[in-house]
Parts: C-alpha cells; sequence; structure tokens
C-alpha cells in the first residue's frame, strides 16, 4: 500500500508554490475551514472569496460552480493565492476515473475526491495515476456516506445499518487503496479516526454552528463537536456563504474553534 500522505499539501498546515504566468508563489495555507461555493455563477462566487484570505480558509467548487465556469474559475482562485477543493465526486469506471484525476491534478488543485462506492479497482486506478505525475499529485478523498443520508435511506439503497458502519467500513477501504483521507460526517469521525489512525484525513461537511439553518443535512455536529471528533478539515457552505454578513459567520466560526483549541 502507498503511503496515505502525500508531501507538502496535508494536514492543519501546508505549503504550495504556485506558478502563474512564470511567477513562483509560495502560499502557506494554515487553516481547517474549508467554504463551499456553492453559487450559481461566478460573479456571486468572486464577491465573497475577494473578502476571504488564504490564509483564513481555503475554498471548495463543486459540481454546480464548475459546470457553470469550468477550469478558468480554479485558475482564478488560485491567482488570489487559496487552496481548491475541487469536489465533483468521481464515480465511474476505472480508466474513467482514474483519467479524471489526472485531469484535475493538471489544474493544480489541492484536493481532489472521488466516491469510495466506485469500488477497490477504481480507487487504486485513481491513486496509481496520480502517483504517476512528475510532480506532488493533489490530496485524493473518499467520500463514505453523503451528510444528507440517514439510515433508513440507506436502507432503502439496499445498505441496512447504522450510517457510521457502513462509513467505517467504506473508510477502511479507501485506506486499504492508498486514499489520503475521506469524506464523512463529524458523527463518525471519532470511530473512523479510532480505527486508522492520526494521518488519514478525515474532512467533514455537515457542521452546523448552534442556531444555523440544518438545510438538507442530517448529520451534523458544530464545528467545535467536529474538531473535537478528530476532524482535520471543515467544509462549511451555507451558515457562511448565506449568512446576511459572511465575514461575521466565518469569524464567529474561527473564535468557536480558537475557545476549543485553547481548552485543550
Ligand atoms: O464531498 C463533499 O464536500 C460533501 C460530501 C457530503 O457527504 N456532504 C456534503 O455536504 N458535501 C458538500 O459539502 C458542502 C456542504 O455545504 P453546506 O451544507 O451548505 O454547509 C456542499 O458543497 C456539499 O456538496
Amino acid at each position: 500500500m502507498l503511503g496515505n500522505r502525500r508531501a507538502g499539501a496535508t494536514g492543519s498546515n501546508c505549503c504550495r508554490i504556485f506558478i502563474f504566468n512564470g511567477i513562483l508563489a509560495p502560499v502557506t495555507f494554515s487553516s481547517r475551514i474549508i467554504v463551499a461555493l456553492d453559487f450559481a455563477a461566478k460573479t456571486p462566487a468572486l464577491a465573497l472569496v475577494d473578502q476571504l484570505d488564504p490564509a483564513r480558509c481555503r475554498l471548495k467548487v463543486g459540481k454546480e460552480l464548475f459546470t457553470r465556469c469550468g477550469p478558468d474559475l480554479i485558475e482564478e482562485l488560485h491567482r488570489r493565492g487559496f487552496a481548491v477543493f475541487l469536489d465533483l465526486k468521481f464515480h465511474d469506471i476505472p480508466n474513467t476515473v482514474a483519467a479524471a484525476c489526472d485531469a484535475a491534478a493538471d489544474l493544480g488543485v489541492w484536493m481532489v475526491n472521488v466516491h469510495i462506492s466506485g469500488g477497490t479497482r477504481m480507487l487504486a486506478a485513481a491513486r496509481e495515476q496520480l502517483d504517476r505525475r512528475a510532480t506532488p499529485p493533489p490530496l485524493l478523498i473518499g467520500v463514505t456516506v453523503l451528510t444528507s443520508l440517514t439510515a433508513d435511506d440507506l436502507a432503502a439503497l439496499g445498505c441496512p445499518g447504522a450510517p457510521a458502519e457502513r462509513v467505517l467500513a467504506l473508510a477502511q477501504l479507501g485506506h486499504a487503496a492508498g486514499l489520503d483521507g475521506i469524506v464523512c460526517s463529524p458523527l463518525e469521525a471519532a470511530a473512523v479516526r479510532a480505527a486508522l489512525g492520526r494521518e488519514f484525513l478525515l474532512v467533514t461537511p455537515g457542521v452546523r454552528p448552534a442556531g444555523a439553518a440544518i438545510g438538507d443535512q442530517q448529520r451534523i455536529m458544530t464545528p467545535a463537536q467536529a474538531v473535537a471528533a478528530g476532524a482535520d478539515y471543515l467544509v462549511i457552505g451555507r451558515p457562511i456563504t448565506q449568512a446576511a454578513e459572511p465575514l461575521a459567520a466565518l469569524a464567529a466560526i474561527e473564535h468557536e474553534l480558537a475557545d476549543f483549541d485553547n481548552k485543550i
């Protein structure tokens, strides 16, 4: 099995060298917060991004924004110095997913994800393709059970049992296939951490500050609870992007995490 940590791009701190117009630009990222840019167009997305600081958060570009704006948007975010998680949740035959991961790596993104339920051969193909690259590849992260799903939803899909059991089984599959980490809800983070160790990255959406609208998320915790459970990165969208004052919402989450850090 290949090492689960990719040099230079993991943990709470990392430094990546970006090359734009022939200029080397080292950028250090330190935040655990990944802001999900779930916008329908470039203009509102960049209006928020231009108020943010790469030292305070990373950015996630998902299916909607990428489908509308494409690779140019990723380049614009890189030019502003942000580490980008390209969240396209690849799930297809091994050859197709491996090639898609390679294409994502060509964009210079920091993190890319695939559905672990695509199976071991698909995961291995993605891993091998990224490891063949000449430069450090993006972190390869596997989605376990979407945070919008409940036990009843899983049963309806023919997967009876608690989400936590399925998350752990998928996490073990991903770990064995050499993924750098997984996406799970904070509710499962502690069990996965205990089973798979400190090095395996845990990326948790399903994060809601106390009092925030839950929306379509089903398995949630607060930011501090998620970190206490072992999450490395918190993916947070609407509680920041839809807030009346997004910067104040981000600052409140940072304060919550700082308070937690000071207590341990
Ligand atoms: O892979 C993801 O990022 C993801 C996996 C998952 O299980 N649940 C989940 O919510 N996400 C993403 O995380 C973000 C959460 O956004 P909010 O619910 O607005 O905080 C969205 O962009 C989702 O696409």
